[in-house]
């Protein structure tokens, strides 16, 4: 379960710099400390903004549901009067961890599935022809011999 201590902006206010780093989404109080050097969008952009409601420029930049997952996984905190909201993709982190890649679907779609007999194929493949040229000949005969 996520943190739900309360603190006000504020607070929140004086954790700016590299070495304590927080911030607020979507009301959760963020301390992101330790994924600074992690974040796939360089540190300098989170330090920039530390100390702040940041829930604006973090939809802005169009986050990933993977990164909207990961938001718990940092919350110390809660802005006063925080409320879960609902389609908010942090509150489902059971979901999240259950989530399993579709390992190898991508591959199945150049699999080339043989779904005929392959006996019935060769079968046809090999009196088809000998039926043409039966035809042919018997064509030629009638035609020839007149
Ligand atoms: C705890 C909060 C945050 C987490 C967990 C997080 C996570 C991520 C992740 C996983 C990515 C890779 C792309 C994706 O999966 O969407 C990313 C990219 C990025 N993030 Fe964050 N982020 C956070 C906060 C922020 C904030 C507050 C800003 C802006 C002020 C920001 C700006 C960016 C930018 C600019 C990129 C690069 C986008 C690109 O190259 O297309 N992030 N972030």
């Amino acid at each position: 379960m996520a943190d739900r201590r309360v603190f006000t902006l504020s607070q929140v206010a004086q954790h700016k710099s590299k070495k304590d780093c927080w911030f607020v989404i979507n009301g959760r109080v963020l301390d992101v400390t330790k994924f600074l050097e992690e974040h796939p969008g360089g540190e300098e952009v989170l330090v920039e903004v530390a100390g702040k409601d940041v829930t604006k420029e973090f939809e802005e930049v169009g986050h990933s549901k993977a990164a909207k997952n990961m938001l718990v996984k940092y919350q110390v905190g809660v802005l006063p009067g925080f409320k879960v909201q609902d389609g908010d993709a942090a509150t489902a982190p059971a979901a999240a961890s259950s989530y399993k890649e579709p390992k190898g679907k991508e591959m199945s779609a150049f699999v080339i599935k043989e779904n005929g007999s392959p006996q019935f194929k060769s079968f046809i493949e090999f009196f088809v022809p000998l039926l043409v040229a039966g035809f042919f000949f018997g064509y030629r005969y009638l035609t020839t011999a007149a």
